[in-house]
């Protein structure tokens, strides 16, 4: 099953068109950037694959829901499913690492508090922050905080991760290190999608690259061999 496929897709902002004709397939452990001028619609064509905008036309599913006839009440079920790393979904600032994580898996229906230490234990681990579960956002770097919040959008195992401009805040070492843990999350076989204005990341860390462009969705390459840039 693919994990998003969008077919003749619309979607608009406020009645205005920002992207048409949207023919996408996204396969399960693919990595694609999204690249394209400022405006262009690349947060909006993430924020429809959340249920954030809602698809006006065409045939539009991501993992097994349906989005054009989405109920309201099926957006938590949806997002429980995606791992989203937004500047509009930051770590809460009044509680700890651990609290930040605790909060996702108890407002995700889990319950045994054995299973949920396991579980936060582990994605620290993932993301190299394990000796930092008791910090408060505060006391960590941009790119710590960062590493927390990719964590937190692992927590439920998503087959999808939707990261819009991940690396904005953050130095290039910095930047690369969180890239270099989208990419191996998607060779796990996650889709991540990832949102940039940094396109030389494709030199090291290959993938599918498409660009928003004049209100449409161009594939520039499909090719997860190393890639020549522009
Ligand atoms: N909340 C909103 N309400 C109405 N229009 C919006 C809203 N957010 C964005 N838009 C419009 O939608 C279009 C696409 O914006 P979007 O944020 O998707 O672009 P982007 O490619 O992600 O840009 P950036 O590189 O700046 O993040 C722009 O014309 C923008 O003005």
């Amino acid at each position: 099953m693919s994990i998003v496929k969008y077919e003749n897709v619309e979607i608009l902002r406020k009645e205005h068109v920002v992207l048409k004709s949207v023919n996408l397939t996204i396969e399960p452990g693919q990595f694609t950037y999204i690249i394209g001028k400022v405006g262009s619609g690349k947060s909006s064509l993430l924020k429809s694959m959340y249920a954030e905008i809602p698809i006006e036309s065409g045939e539009a599913k991501v993992l097994e829901y349906d989005l054009t006839t989405l109920k309201r009440k099926q957006i938590p079920m949806l997002r429980r499913e995606i791992g989203i790393v937004f500047q509009d979904f930051q770590l809460l600032t009044d509680r700890t690492v651990y609290d930040n994580l605790m909060f996702v898996l108890q407002a995700t229906g889990w319950k045994d508090k054995t299973e949920m230490d396991d579980r936060i234990e582990e994605v620290l681990k993932e993301v190299g922050m394990l000796t930092k579960s008791y910090k408060m956002p505060h006391e960590l770097s941009g790119g710590e905080q960062q590493r927390i919040v990719i964590a937190r959008a692992l927590l439920n195992k998503p087959k999808l991760i939707l990261a819009d401009e991940p690396t904005g805040n953050l130095d290039p070492d910095t930047g690369e290190q969180i890239v270099r843990y989208l990419h191996d999350i998607a060779k796990e076989g996650t889709a991540v999608i990832m949102a940039t204005h940094n396109f030389a990341w494709l030199e090291q860390f290959p993938g599918r690259l498409l660009r928003c462009s004049d209100k449409h969705i161009v594939e520039e390459s499909n090719n997860e061999e190393k890639l020549e840039c522009e």
